[in-house]
This record gives C-alpha cells, structure tokens and sequence, in this order.
C-alpha cells in the first residue's frame, strides 16, 4: 500500500506535471510542498537532495528523487507498468525517448529560446514521428503508446506533447494518431478534471516565463 504522496518541486509544471496527471488520474490524492527559490538559494535543501535537485517525492517515509524514477515507482505502486516483462522493457524504451525529447526542450527553453526556436519548431514533427509510428502500430493508434491499458509513459509522452503543443500549436498537424492521443487522454474524466483546474491552468510551465 502506498502512504502519503508529497511532491517536492519548484512551482512549475517543469518535470512534475507528468507524475501529478498520473496521480490524478489514478484517484490519488497528494501534498505539494512548493520549494520558494528563496529557500532553495539558502543551500541547505539542495545539500539534502542525492542530487542537489528537485523533485523529491515522499511515499510515506519513503524518499525519492529523479522524476522517471518517480514515475516508475509510481507505475508499479498502481499497475501502471505494462502486463509482462516485454511490456515493462518496451514502456522503458519509449519512456527513454521521451526523456531525450524533453531534454532538448529544456535546453532549447533554458538555453536557446530566442536563437533556437524556429528552428526547433520545424524540426518538431521529425522528433514526433516515432512516437506517431509507435501508436500506429498499436491496435491500429487507438489505443496507448504500449500495450492494451495506460501506463507511466503515456503520462510522460501527454505531458510532452501538451507543452509542444505550447511552443508550437500546429506541432502535430501532420501526426493523425498523436492528435487523436492526446484528445482521447484529455478526455479521461479524473484527468479532464485536473487539466481544467486552477492547480494546473495557473503553474507556470518552466521557470524562465518561456513556453
Ligand atoms: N534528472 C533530474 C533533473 C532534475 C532537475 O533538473 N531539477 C532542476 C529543476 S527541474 C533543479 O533542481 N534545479 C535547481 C538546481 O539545480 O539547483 C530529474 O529528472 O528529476
């Protein structure tokens, strides 16, 4: 049995969003400890954290850091990583490519924004066409990124697409099956619920004010 969810993070969407859609969706419910860059700056937070980052993640007195791993522990605590081990293993590649993905966001957001976009933005749907051809192989794009139920990544890759389709609003135009994705997980009732609340609306999505 899981204990108490508490979510540790700056107050952005940034590398939170994803496990707290997955939280909602699952019907849980969590603490948000919102880290002031007041406090962070003092040191003796960021000395504390394995890495000297956030997130952080309680799950009772269990403490964790990095957010695909979070992810994952969230995946196994509510059945949310695939029906066997090839399953498991496929979620972990897609979720690797996910994670490249959101890496030159953030590089792009925190390093490059003003210089790099256009360019970003055009190559964008080139870095989302796997993601289209994997759904298409999968009960004809009906259904989730792997497998015949939701798992972790289809929390992460929403997350993504939802902050791509930010930067770059006809991003998926040309990606039928993500399009369709996107709008049928938007859809699920729990999650609807969340992405049309203030909690969500009102975060920022990175800490630069770029998006
Ligand atoms: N790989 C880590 C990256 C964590 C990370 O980059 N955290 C940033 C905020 S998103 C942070 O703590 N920045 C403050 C600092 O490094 O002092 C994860 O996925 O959790």
């Amino acid at each position: 049995m899981p204990g108490k969810y508490t979510v540790t993070y700056f107050p952005v969407r940034g590398r939170c969003e994803a496990l707290r859609m997955l939280l909602a969706d699952q019907g849980q419910e969590w603490t948000e400890d919102v880290m002031t860059r007041e406090i962070w700056q003092k040191g003796d937070i960021k000395k504390s954290c394995v890495f000297g980052q956030l997130p952080r993640f309680q799950d009772g007195d269990f403490m964790l850091y990095q957010s695909n791993a979070i992810l994952r522990h969230l995946a196994r605590n509510h059945g949310l990583y695939g029906q066997d081990a090839r399953e498991a293993a496929l979620l972990d590649m897609v979720n690797d490519g996910v994670e490249d993905l959101r890496v030159k966001y953030y590089r792009l957001i925190y390093q490059n924004y003003e210089d790099g976009k256009a360019a970003y933005v055009e190559a964008l749907p080139g870095e989302l066409r796997p993601f289209e051809n994997l759904l298409a192989q999968n009960n004809g794009g009906k259904a989730f990124i792997v497998g015949k139920q939701i798992s972790f990544v289809d929390y992460n890759l929403l997350d993504v697409l939802h902050v791509h389709l930010v930067l770059a609003p006809d991003c998926l135009a040309s990606l039928p099956f993500l399009a369709g994705y996107v709008q049928r997980l938007n859809a699920r009732p729990l999650l609807k619920a969340f992405l049309e609340s203030d909690a969500h609306k009102k975060r920022p999505i990175n800490g630069n004010g770029k998006q």
